[in-house]
């Protein structure tokens, strides 16, 4: 299930109080975002924040909770936030969630990515109970990823 998402940041005169979005990982299996000239984006490396410069006509791809389980830990949610914005002109950015939709089936690592060499690092669950650790998590980045481990 695709959703649309249009953000708004207006200028902030004191951005070093306050942040635009504050740090998270997308929880579904991939986002596709456009974001404007501003800037403001940053996705967490390591211990550091790194500015995700923009670039025109370019979309960011993120990799999301799901996609992260699915794959048994192939590959990674990123966290990213959003500073607050520091200049006159108001920033905008369009964010399109691939999410998983609900199905019977339970969700969980890919069968052919597990191997005794690989077990399970996640455990199966249902679409309820997902949506249900989402809606109730803390803010923070990985809490709802964390739950669902092995
Ligand atoms: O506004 C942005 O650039 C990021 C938005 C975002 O991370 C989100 O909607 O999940
Ligand atoms: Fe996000």
């Amino acid at each position: 299930m695709r959703v649309m998402v249009g953000h708004y940041y207006p200028y902030c005169p004191q951005p070093d109080l306050t942040v635009g979005l504050t740090s998270h990982t997308d929880p579904g299996v991939i986002t596709l975002l456009l974001q404007d000239q501003v800037g403001g984006l940053q996705v967490k490396h390591g211990d550091e924040w790194v500015d995700v410069a923009p670039v025109p006509g370019a979309l960011v791809v993120n990799i999301g909770d799901i996609l992260q389980i699915m794959s048994n830990d192939e590959y990674k949610s990123v966290d990213h936030r959003v500073l607050a914005n520091p200049s006159q002109e108001p920033r905008v950015s369009i964010a399109v969630f691939c999410n998983p939709s609900n199905r019977e089936k339970d969700f969980g690592p890919f069968p052919e990515l597990v191997s005794s060499d690989k077990p399970p690092a996640f455990r199966e669950f249902t679409f309820k109970e997902y949506m249900r650790r989402f809606f109730t998590k803390e803010l923070d980045g990985k809490s709802l990823i964390n739950f669902f481990r092995a």
